[in-house]
């Protein structure tokens, strides 16, 4: 598969507040594109009809995920997949109401889009800021906004442009480079696969149209090659004696057999020898695919060490400034000792300092202040106890985030960008 290829792969998020609609939105998309089972299909029709529903209820489709979700069987994010004779998609889905940051944030580092959802009969909410805040921060390359339930604002073309001034007037202060709208009912159909009747005055794509185009082949960094080893692969049966290969994901840049290569924290230097993909000798790899490697020389390498060109090295620093998202009850204070997740690597380190907060209203900082709490974002200063290989979250959003864990409950609590 080269870069070409990959670019028939969109992954991505969805966003919104309480009822906007998620659920129904990629009900729909399965349903129109024909990505669903007959069985499931025909569950979803004989429930709505139960309930006297003179139409289909999509959101049906999704709810009975998350009544798996609920018993347990997934945690997190649950991810969704449907094609396209375009493309390929994986849907980062955001179960629960109050965890739609969360969600956003863990899914953030490989997604190429993020849909947002406004309900028309609202206009833009505090959750809206707060989702496209984090977008931004997050660097998701595209942003999609659908103002939903059109149906029930009577297609107007007003309330739509109106969302959308407003929408700009907040987006224009933030670093989104690529930001789309489009007025859907996610419910009744319009503009998600099919083209809407009701809304003649639009002259932009579906929503589905827009996913199959939108450019992603440059979304990933394929300049600054960037192997975390996630697992040392050795068997030990007679015929592969020899064998020791190195599995994890591509977080940046082109490797290919042949390569010269340098191990971090070693240092020690090699060359390539194969690269495999699901069983199977490649020619290339790149963001942000699994691979397994071998290299020409046996050296000592473990999980948590790096493979980079000699060339071009990633940041080796036990000091970072990160943006963090605080994502637990208990408020976040200077000096708190936690787990930093970077990478396939984990080490102690502590939270020294809070610089600033932003409220995700106005954008402004608040200074002097002393701990953060649930789903407030921040500046803030972080010491680990090991060296950390990293790049700026501006180059690298696989290499530049991090993620922290409470050592005692061992529970997510934040989540970063590194500046
Ligand atoms: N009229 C109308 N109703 C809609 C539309 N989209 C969703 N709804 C309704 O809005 C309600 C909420 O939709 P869901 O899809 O469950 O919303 P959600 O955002 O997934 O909700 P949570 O995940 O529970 O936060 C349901 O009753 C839907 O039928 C739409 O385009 N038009």
């Amino acid at each position: 598969m080269s870069i070409q290829e990959n670019n028939q792969l969109l992954r991505f998020t969805t966003a919104g507040s309480v009822d906007d609609g998620k659920s129904t939105l990629i009900g729909r998309l399965l349903f129109d594109s024909k990505s669903i089972f007959e069985d499931q299909i025909e569950a979803v029709k004989t429930s709505s009809e139960k309930k006297g529903f003179d139409y289909v209820d999509l959101s049906l489709l999704t709810d009975g995920l998350k009544s798996e979700r609920e018993q347990g069987i997934t945690i997190d994010v649950a991810y969704r997949y449907f094609a396209t004779p375009k493309r390929k998609f994986i849907i980062a889905d955001t179960p629960g109401h109050t965890q739609y940051t969360r969600n956003m944030v863990t899914g953030a580092s490989t997604a190429n889009l993020a849909i947002i959802l406004v309900d028309a009969r609202k206009g833009l909410l505090e959750q809206t800021y707060r989702h496209s805040f984090i977008a931004s921060l997050l660097k998701i390359p595209h942003v999609v906004v659908c103002v939903n339930k059109m149906d029930l604002v009577d297609y107007s073309e007003e309330v739509y442009n109106n969302i959308v001034s407003d929408y700009e007037a907040f987006s224009s202060k933030l670093d989104i480079k690529d930001v789309q709208f489009v007025p859907i009912s996610a419910l009744k159909g319009d503009n998600v696969v099919e083209r809407s009747e009701n809304m003649p005055w639009f002259e932009g794509s579906t929503l589905l149209y827009h996913l199959e185009h939108v450019h992603i082949a440059s979304d990933f960094n394929h300049i600054d090659c960037r192997f975390p080893v996630q697992m040392v692969i050795r068997p030990h049966t007679h015929e592969f004696q020899d064998f020791r290969g190195y599995a994890g994901r591509i977080d940046g840049g082109i490797f290919k057999p042949g390569d010269e290569v340098k191990v971090l924290p070693s240092g020690f230097s090699s060359k390539i020898k194969s690269i495999e993909l699901n069983g199977e000798a490649i020619e290339e790899a790149y963001a942000p695919m699994s691979v397994t490697m071998t290299l020409e020389d046996e050296i000592d390498i473990s999980r948590g060490d790096m493979i980079v060109r000699p060339n071009n090295q990633p940041k080796v620093e036990q000091d970072l400034e990160v943006m963090v998202c605080w994502m637990n009850q208990k408020a976040l204070q200077s000096r708190t000792k936690v787990i930093l997740k970077h990478t396939t690597k984990e080490c102690q380190a502590m939270v020294k300092d809070i610089q600033y907060k932003v409220d995700v209203n106005t954008l402004h900082r608040i200074e002097d202040i002393s701990e953060i709490g649930m789903n407030d974002i921040a500046r803030v200063s972080i010491r680990t106890a090991q060296p950390v290989f990293f790049d700026s979250y501006r180059k690298n959003r696989m290499t530049g985030s991090i993620i922290l864990i409470d050592p005692n409950t061992n529970e997510t609590v934040g989540a970063g960008m590194i500046i």
